[in-house]
């Protein structure tokens, strides 16, 4: 800084400081004047009485006067040894402390810091209402359920239930956890639909929902984890009809009634995908006059409202939306959450995660009362997981396998292949496996250009990304779905929760920056135990600290590491001790403080302020 943008320093007038006594202090106590004070004073003294001291002095005053230089010789002394003993005393409480930092590793040191950021950027409001929030209304008991499970589950032990636990690798975590149900009978699901899953190849319940539905059918908050793939549709899904079921037997609902239950997802294409499928399975549940008909609303943007009205004139049961236009119809008052007790986050890390958080906050503020909170998904990091739980009423965490672990049905083959040849190899790649393929980019002209080139070399291909409208996206699912075309070619919005059916490879052109995305891409194959495979390009633009992700995971799923991938030192692993997955994004491969997320989310976090219909349709 400069002399003159220094800026001036005042004088401060000091108050005089405060004379302690302690309480051993004697009374006659005389303080201390050093020898060269006293001697001023006396010469004062004597000079205003016009004496010379020098010359005047008497023999006593002499020998005074060298007694107190030898005291004050002494006191010197005294004080250099104290201030001796002090520095030697500070000397060692530094050494020590020097001494155990040594003996931390500097995975300790790094985790130290990591924790750091972490509560540096966990300090988020919790997830609940601004009304709630305002009036400091926090809930204590989970929701009132009149489902039970059969006497012979209520009779077994924590050690079989355990048991059952351990044999499906299901890792559980909450007060009062209910018990795992292996049958969808046991469970007391309708026979009707039991009956109806069976002729859809869905026997026994994976073990997400063998663990999943009983705790939401128990009225449980819960965050539910597997691989992608693993059947958490259905975990979801089947309580939320449930609920709307006993209520509409208690008292049929009428016009302007309702939801019960909603459903969020972070994409349009999902939320259609989920609404169908409870569309199927409450038709299954209504056929021949079994239970009653249920109303599902699909609420998403892009698509007119009115097509639903003959839904929203009737009493509404479920709502499946994508947060922006479900805000703007609550907004608009076209439904009203009153009595909706039941709402559930699919790929909630998504809809949790920066950019979504005001918008689900803002959801929140429309129920007048407690829920039930579910969060799902195959990727949930720490971070997401910690500010989850401080949200929910007495949780249950259910955990099939790690958060962010890629699905073991899905073999990966990971090639370096330099960017210019990527196009024509993307051809010998397609030849791997029978259609349907899917083929991600990161980047919406590339995905362009890859279908045009597919298409000029007769690969029937279809293309969605962000910018495309409602209806191109539409039919490109549709066309892909249905087999009248071979290829999808996707970027990310296809990835997460889309359910193809027999996708048989996945062939991921441009590997995504976070490790989560690649986890959701690949996982488009080898879903409901079925195997596929999954190829992936990467080159010398494929970040470094991307491909120690890669690594590891490949590592943990024990597939075969290609030899550059293992030639890519991770400079942790130098530094000993066990490595942990990023909190912020699941990475294996680093630590929160070069996290490639952190950076977008706060991106995400800007764009989520423009906002706009499409907020939540990505
Ligand atoms: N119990 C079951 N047995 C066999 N198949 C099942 C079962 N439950 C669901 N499925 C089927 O498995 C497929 C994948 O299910 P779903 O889409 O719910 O997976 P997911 O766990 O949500 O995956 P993602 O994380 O990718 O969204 C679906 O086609 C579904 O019909």
């Amino acid at each position: 800084m400069s002399e003159e943008s220094a800026p001036k320093r005042r004088r401060v007038q000091r108050s005089p400081s405060p004379v302690y006594k302690l309480d051993n202090e004697d009374d006659s106590y005389e303080p201390y004047i050093p020898v060269t004070q006293r001697r001023q004073a006396k010469l004062a003294k004597l000079t205003s009485w016009g004496v010379d001291k020098t010359k005047n002095q008497s023999p006593e005053d002499e020998q005074d006067e060298r007694e107190d230089e030898e005291r004050e010789e002494e006191r010197r002394r005294e004080k250099a040894r104290k201030e001796r003993t002090l520095l030697m005393e500070a000397q060692e409480v530094h050494e020590k402390k020097a001494a155990e930092d040594s003996k931390k590793t500097d995975v300790e040191k790094a985790e130290e810091a990591d924790a750091e950021i972490l509560a540096a950027i966990a300090s988020r409001k919790k997830l609940a209402s601004d009304l709630e929030l305002a009036k400091g209304v926090s809930y204590t008991d989970s929701m009132k359920s009149s489902w039970r499970p059969p006497k012979f589950v209520r009779e077994r032990s924590e050690e079989e239930n355990t048991r059952i636990r351990d044999k499906y690798h299901i890792l559980v975590d909450g007060e009062d956890i209910p018990a795992p149900i292996e049958n969808f009978t046991d469970m007391k699901v309708p026979a009707v639909l039991v009956k109806f899953l069976k002729s859809k190849r869905i026997t026994t319940p994976t073990p997400i929902q063998l663990q999943g539905i009983p705790t939401a059918f128990s009225g449980r908050d819960m965050i539910g984890i597997a691989f992608t793939g693993s059947g958490k549709t259905l975990a979801f899904c089947l309580p939320m009809m449930m609920f709307a079921l006993e209520e509409e037997s208690k008292l049929p609902f009428v016009r302007g009634e309702g939801p019960v239950g909603v459903i969020l997802c972070p994409s349009r294409e999902l939320a259609t995908q989920t609404y169908e499928n409870v569309v199927v399975w409450t038709n299954a549940l209504a056929r021949d006059g079994a239970y009653p008909q249920l109303n599902v609303l699909l609420c998403i943007g892009g698509i007119s409202m009115s097509d639903q009205s003959h839904v929203l004139n009737k009493g509404l049961h479920v709502v499946v939306a994508t947060p922006g236009r479900l805000i703007d119809m609550l907004e608009k008052r076209r439904f009203t959450f009153d009595n909706c007790r039941y709402l559930c986050m699919d790929e909630a890390d998504r809809m949790v995660d920066l950019g979504f958080e005001d918008d689900v906050r803002n959801i929140m503020s429309y129920f007048k009362r407690q829920r039930q909170t579910l969060l799902f998904s195959a990727t949930m990091p720490r971070k997401i997981q910690d500010f989850a739980q401080q949200s929910l009423v007495k949780p249950i965490l259910v955990n099939v396998g790690r958060a962010g672990a890629a699905n073991l049905d899905v073999l990966q083959v990971v090639e370096y292949v330099k960017q210019e040849a990527k196009m024509v190899y993307l051809l010998e790649c397609l030849q791997k496996t029978p259609p349907p393929v899917i083929i991600f980019s990161e980047n919406k002209n590339e995905v362009d250009d890859i279908q045009e080139y597919l298409l000029l070399k007769g690969v029937e291909a279809v293309a969605i990304h962000g910018s495309k409208s409602q209806e191109e996206r539409q039919y490109a699912i549709k066309s892909f779905k249905s087999g009248a075309k071979d290829v999808m070619v996707a970027s990310g919005v296809a990835s997460k929760g889309l359910d193809f059916n027999d996708i048989q490879h996945v062939i991921i052109f441009s590997m995504p920056k976070e490790i989560e995305d690649y986890v959701h891409q690949i996982g488009r194959t080898g879903r409901s135990g079925k195997t596929g495979i999954a190829t992936t390009f990467v080159n010398m633009n494929t970040p470094e600290q991307t491909l120690l992700d890669l690594k590891y995971l490949l590592m943990e799923a024990g597939q075969k590491v290609p030899p550059f991938l293992q030639s890519i030192e991770d400079p942790r692993a130098a530094q000993g001790g066990s490595l942990k997955g990023c909190p912020v994004c699941g990475g294996l491969g680093h630590g929160i403080s070069n996290c490639p997320k952190l950076e977008d989310t706060q991106r995400r976090q800007m764009a989520s302020h423009r906002g706009s219909d499409d907020r939540g349709g990505y």
